[in-house]
């Protein structure tokens, strides 16, 4: 049963370990410090950014997951806990606190919850909790975003897919996270001549920014089934006429990777059409937002499709690719599953700790096994659970593996 996400840690992408950073090096004396303090240990700090809605529910449960599979393999973390979004902007007035980033830059590795909620929609742009996600993307640079969907085989039932369709998905969605519409310039709303209002936004990329973010998805096939599948709108965009023949140029340099191209709407009807096409796919950043929550579906919901996001160097950030789902927040609704499948993301491409990621990959796939879901993913004859009843479900699971093997 482990094998659906075994096929997922085939996926380390190139060089891009944020943990092993030679820019950071303030973290390599960190660890050897503390493994001479404490003999066989590894200390890593960890920037908690639970943020908004569901964020905290989640989040909360991911870090004594990741606390307790980190420690069956030596691992001590020291959290903190930073506020982000929303309850910045609470606390502080502002999205995010320069305490917050800092915690976060300075860090080895952050766990985000989600950011966003009713409370603050009428806010101006800039006083947006969702902006706090932009800097923090952009000043990480953290431009290569990978998120894996996978149906797994205890989860058929729970894709809005035909069980035939949905078997044996598996893909990386890589998407660029820096550039595009988020970010190009100019943006705004302004009047126009005839006393219009008028809004628009940009989708701008550098060849650079297409040819890095084309290198990480090269690699990514490469470990995986060697087939990547470019999705633009090159038909219509210029941005995506450049990102093709950026993408198509590289492809001579990765001979046993398969390239296609595909256009963005063909590509989301392909989706739910034959996911199964599908291997690697490398898309620009508004694309690949959308792509992935219609993928999740397949995968049963998007409470369990967790993300990597990762820079050349500098802590990677590690976040579920769902929002704060205002509309279940505070109730124990939450799959917090996306959230621990991130911690285990974070353990893997972050810390370079793939014993310990395994341990939580494979307390998820004993959990479902045992028949737990939340809400969101339940089918008949399962036992439904709340967010923190599935956390201690995963934390036991992480614990009788061990037992299991001693
Ligand atoms: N990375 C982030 O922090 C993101 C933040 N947002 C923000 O989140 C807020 C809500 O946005 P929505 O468009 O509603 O997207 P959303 O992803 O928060 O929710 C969409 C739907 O999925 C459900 N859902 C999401 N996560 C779930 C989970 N773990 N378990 C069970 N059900 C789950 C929600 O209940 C809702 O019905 C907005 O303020 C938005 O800007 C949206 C996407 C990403
Ligand atoms: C605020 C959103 C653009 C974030 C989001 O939807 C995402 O990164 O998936
Ligand atoms: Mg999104």
């Amino acid at each position: 049963m482990a094998a659906a996400l075994q096929t997922n840690t085939r996926l380390n992408p190139i060089n891009l370990v944020p943990g092993r950073s030679l820019a950071n090096p303030s973290r390599a004396p960190c660890r050897v410090r503390c493994a001479a303090a404490s003999p066989g240990k590894k200390r890593f700090n960890i920037a908690l950014l639970p943020g908004d809605g569901i964020g905290p529910e989640v989040i909360s449960v991911a870090k004594n997951v990741l606390q307790q599979a980190g420690s069956l393999e030596g691992l001590v973390f020291n959290f903190q806990e930073m506020p982000v979004g929303g309850a910045a902007l609470d606390l502080v007035g502002v999205p995010l606190p320069e305490e917050s980033f800092t915690a976060a830059k300075q860090s080895d590795a952050i766990l985000l919850g989600a950011i966003g909620g009713y409370k603050w929609d009428n806010n101006e742009k800039h006083l947006r909790p969702e902006m706090a996600l932009f800097y923090l993307r952009r000043d990480l640079k953290v431009f290569a975003n990978l998120r894996p969907a996978i149906v797994l085989p205890q989860l058929v039932d729970a894709s809005t897919l035909k069980r035939e369709v949905a078997e044996g998905v598996d893909m990386m969605i890589v998407r660029e996270l820096t550039g595009g519409i988020y970010f190009g310039e100019p943006r705004g709303i302004k009047t126009n001549e005839n006393g219009e209002e008028v809004g628009f936004n940009t989708e701008f990329y550098a060849a650079h920014e297409i040819d890095r973010i084309a290198r990480v998805a090269f690699e990514t096939a490469r470990k995986r089934r060697g087939k990547l599948c470019s999705v633009d709108k090159a038909n219509v965009l210029d941005a995506s006429i450049l990102w093709r023949r950026r993408v198509t140029a590289l492809a001579s340099e990765y001979p046993d990777v398969e390239l296609t191209h595909m256009y963005v709407d063909n590509a989301a009807m392909q989706l739910i059409r034959d996911p199964k096409q599908f291997d690697t796919i490398v898309t620009n950043n508004i694309f690949g937002d959308i792509l992935s929550d219609e993928a999740s579906m397949i995968t049963g919901s998007i409470g369990m499709l967790p993300s990597a996001s990762l820079g050349v160097s500098g802590p990677g950030l590690f976040e579920p690719i769902h929002g704060s789902a205002p509309d279940i927040a505070s109730q124990d609704k939450a799959n917090p599953l996306a959230t621990i499948l991130s911690a285990a993301m974070l353990l893997k491409y972050g810390l370079g700790e793939e014993k310990a990621a395994k341990r939580i990959e494979d307390a998820v796939l004993d959990t479902l096994n045992k028949g737990f879901r939340t809400g969101d993913i339940y089918s008949p004859g399962n036992k439904l659970v709340g967010c923190k009843e599935m956390g201690e479900e995963v934390l036991k699971s992480v614990d009788s593996k061990v037992t299991a093997t001693v």
